[in-house]
């Protein structure tokens, strides 16, 4: 039985469904449509609609003007991977797979909202979201949204993310096989792929054709979407040299003191925002907290004593199905980590007291919900007040151990004084072995060994360089020796069974306390959530502190004044070279040119950077900056071939701007770094130029770095291309034979005058003098055949003249807010300056 009607049927009689074996294969076939299949008369069950067509015929899911057919199956990640949840989803009426990544909080918002868009007909799930009863909090809240949604678990091999990927490869169309791209490293929603299209085929029993799906990524609403070649070129939350170096954006602005902070922190880089006024109502919390010290330092030091609330969460709303002394000793402390938290709710209130902010304002409401104090109330009538989180696991293990009040169980009062007495005596013996041998021994606890004996000693001083031959187990660390004895195995395991006895009876307290308090716990997600926002707030103001960032501003114009690259800065240890930036929907395309090393790159991904960081409610590394609200940013940054992928430079090159080109709309932030090197220079200019024409019909704002200096003749087409270049500057070297190049990072206007700099640069480098001699003089040689071919006639030049006026004539009219004469007359103006320019180049009519 596999079906399940409702959630508690679900979470009580969870059998995973086993999509291989032959028993339980239901594939509809003709005779079967219709029918509910394996129904228990539950709600929520109902037939499939085969892919051939056939009508929906019996459901309870599904309402008499929406015939939902969509399967949708969800995974969340792991470990530090939680609250990153993948979701794919299949229409049964339509080949189109839906696929989707993102990270959410502990109210997975943005998961019940896009399963809300997709109204679906049947939800899958990992078997590992309601394991032997112990339910995942995305597996309750997902039951509880969508009780009369179908359920179904699958065991968590068929969430496969390899299998999901060549899933796609095998079916997904090839005008939407740049989908690939966009997924690669997706590896939830590739997990959640491979489920759902095992489990269609399962229940369809049929399969699609190969190359027959469409397949769509859609990131979660109200946030600009990143792809995962762009996260990575730009080094967002993994440095591409070595994952473990924080050089990167999360490193830079990660001063987080919980898990949740650092998560939503790492969420945010990935999915900044796209609403100015919410970005806005951060950023007025940031300035706060940055004009105000003690509330600052009065915050964090509130936020850091925070354990990882969501995790609790999680663990409190799991019932287990078997009792053991594990999950005794678990509960146990999961409800001392539960009244630690409560008792932060208090000083978190009294620390953001003078608060004027409105994002401070509405939190500071927020921890006025009574639940707080009844919660509390609840768990001090029957805890200890002086029962805390400590750290160390045998205070811990205390603190557990004499967590419920005296006078609650009288067995419980005697085991925990048996416990004391054995503790007591296993005191007293170390004390009396350690006078008997005259050596310096301790009492010392650990986990996995219990109590046992510690001393610091050089062996010189042991009789015969030994310890006594009534001590076992023995382990040296440098001076440290490490035993016990077996009458002190005898009394830890004494120890221990007390202990057991101990847990066992605090365990049934605190579940009947906990089940008093389950009604009132959901106000826990709105605590996790203000200590995650604030936790990340404090770390973004913490990063000014270091460094003089400065607060964006939100308008149509990306304009950046001296800005610098935050992580080259950390890197280095001091302020990079800053820059300008400056793009507007009339000027919104920059060609950059520049020799090699000169700081393109960089530059290109400071920009990228600053706008992310502007998006998600940070300051930004400039002196002021302004920035237009960018819905997707798109990068194609050169990088070595792509092995994994076994996909050469071109063809990665390639898919990259045809990914690019099909997704970009005019609020993009388009970034592209050395287009076209995978191939001939000619046909890599032929590339570039119309890569550039069809960007330039867009409004994004482009920036586009170039070794082609051909290119940046199309600002003469497009009066919304700028120029820019970097400057380098040439030096004698001492001994005054040799020029060599400084870089002075500098951007300025106009193109690069530089020539063969890939030659200089290569002098610079260790390549033999001969081979240098040798590029130089076959380098001169071409040079001189190409400019003999490419010398523009007369008449082109004319063409040329002509087209640029008209477009910067249309251009300026469009653009124009000038009264009708005040346009005649600049108009006029215009047209006379380049009737001059065209005359210069051979005289030309204008109309
Ligand atoms: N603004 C800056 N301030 C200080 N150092 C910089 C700056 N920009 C770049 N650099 C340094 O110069 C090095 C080369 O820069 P970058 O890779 O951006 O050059 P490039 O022009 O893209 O080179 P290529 O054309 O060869 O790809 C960087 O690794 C960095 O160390």
């Amino acid at each position: 039985e596999s079906y399940f009607g409702d959630k508690s049927s679900c979470v009580e009689n969870a059998n995973t469904l086993d999509l291989t074996s032959s028993s339980s294969v239901r594939g509809l076939n003709s005779t079967c449509i219709g029918k509910a299949p394996l129904s228990s008369g539950r709600s929520g069950c109902r037939s499939h609609t085969p892919l051939m067509g056939y009508s929906v015929t019996s459901s309870s899911a599904v309402s008499a003007h929406t015939v939902a057919s969509v399967i949708v199956a969800v995974v969340e990640g792991r470990g530090l991977a939680r609250g990153e949840v993948g979701i794919a989803s299949i229409d049964l009426k339509n080949p189109e797979m839906i696929l989707s990544q993102f990270a959410d909080n502990a109210t997975y918002a943005k998961v019940i909202t896009k399963l809300k868009i997709l109204t679906p007909l049947e939800i899958i799930m990992s078997n590992t979201a309601c394991d032997a009863g112990n339910t995942t909090n995305l597996f309750s809240l997902i039951t509880e949204h969508f009780k009369n949604v179908t359920f179904t678990t699958v065991q968590r091999k068929y969430f496969n993310e390899t299998k999901g990927l060549e899933y796609i490869e095998q079916l997904c169309a090839s005008e939407f096989s740049t989908i690939l791209m966009e997924v690669q490293s997706k590896y939830y929603c590739l997990a959640a792929a491979a489920a759902l299209l095992k489990y269609v085929e399962f229940i369809q029993n049929a399969v699609y054709a190969p190359k027959s799906l469409k397949v769509r990524f859609q990131g979660s609403e109200k946030t600009a979407m990143i792809d995962s070649s762009s996260a990575q070129n730009l080094e967002l939350v993994i440095n591409n040299r070595d994952s473990r170096n924080g050089h990167t954006l999360l490193g830079v602005l990660n001063y987080t003191k919980t898990p949740g902070g650092s998560r939503r922190l790492r969420s945010n880089i990935l999915e900044p925002l796209v609403d100015a006024e919410t970005i806005n109502t951060r950023l007025d919390c940031v300035q706060e907290l940055l004009q105000d010290e003690e509330l600052f330092f009065g915050l964090q030091g509130v936020i850091s004593k925070f354990l990882d609330t969501e995790q609790l969460l999680s663990v409190l709303v799991q019932i287990p199905k078997q009792d053991t002394v594990k999950t005794a000793e678990s509960k146990i402390t999961n409800l001392i980590y539960l009244k630690h938290t409560l008792e932060l709710v208090e000083p978190l209130k009294v620390s953001g007291l003078c608060c004027n902010t409105q994002l401070l304002k509405a939190y500071y409401n927020s921890l006025e919900d009574a639940r707080f104090g009844i919660i509390l109330e609840k768990i001090t009538s029957v805890i200890n007040d002086d029962t805390r989180y400590t750290k160390g696991c045998l205070s811990m293990r205390t603190q557990k151990c004499y967590a419920v009040k005296p006078n609650i169980n009288e067995f419980l009062d005697i085991a925990r004084r048996t416990y004391t007495e054995i503790v007591d005596d296993i005191a007293g013996m170390i004390t009396q072995l350690a006078e008997k041998y005259n050596l310096p021994m301790k009492t010392s606890f650990s986990s996995a060994r219990g109590f046992f004996i510690q001393m610091n000693a050089d062996c010189s001083t042991l009789p015969n360089g030994q310890l006594p031959s009534e001590f076992t187990k023995i382990t040296k660390m440098k001076n440290t020796y490490s035993f016990t004895s077996a009458d002190l195995i005898k009394m830890n395991e004494r120890c221990q069974e007390s202990l057991r006895e101990i847990y066992h009876m605090t365990y049934l307290i605190v579940c009947k306390l906990l089940n008093e308090i389950y009604e009132h716990i959901h106000c826990l997600y709105k605590l996790s959530d203000i200590v995650s926002m604030l936790d990340m707030l404090l770390s973004f103001a913490h990063a000014c502190t270091l460094s003089d960032y400065v607060r964006p501003e939100f308008t149509d114009t990306l304009a950046i004044k001296q800005g610098w690259h935050p992580i080259l800065e950390k890197i280095a240890m001091e302020k990079p070279v800053s820059n300008n930036t400056y793009l507007t929907e009339g000027n919104n395309f920059v060609m950059i040119t520049g020799p090699n090393m000169s700081g393109k790159s960089t530059y290109l991904k400071q920009i990228a950077l600053c706008q992310i960081m502007a998006q998600i409610g940070s300051y930004v590394p400039a002196e002021y900056c302004s920035f237009r609200i960018a819905e997707q940013i798109f990068t194609r940054i050169g990088m070595d071939d792509d092995i994994e992928t076994n996909a050469s430079t071109f063809m990665k090159e390639m898919k990259e701007i045809t990914y690019i080109i099909q997704n970009a709309n005019d609020k993009s932030l388009i970034i592209i770094d050395e287009l076209g090197r995978g191939t001939s220079a000619e046909e890599g200019i032929g590339i570039c130029y119309a890569a550039c024409e069809y960007l330039l019909n867009l409004k994004a704002f482009t920036l586009f770095a170039t070794h082609f200096l051909e290119l940046c003749h199309i600002d003469a087409l497009y009066p919304n291309v700028e120029n820019y270049h970097f400057e380098v500057q040439h030096v004698r070297s001492s001994a005054g034979n040799k020029e060599k190049i400084a870089y002075t990072y500098t951007l300025s206007k106009g193109y690069t005058e530089e020539k063969n700099y890939g030659l200089k640069a290569a002098e610079v480098s260790s390549l033999p003098s001969s081979i240098i001699l040798d590029a130089k003089e076959i380098t001169s040689h071409i040079a001189k055949q190409i400019l003999h071919r490419q010398k523009s006639t007369p008449e082109m030049m004319k063409q040329r003249a002509a087209y640029q006026l008209a477009m910067r004539l249309v251009q300026t009219a469009r653009n124009s807010r000038l009264d009708p004469d005040s346009l005649r007359v600049y108009l006029k103006a215009l047209k006379k300056k380049y009737e001059a320019r065209s005359r210069a180049v051979g005289g030309l009519g204008l109309p």
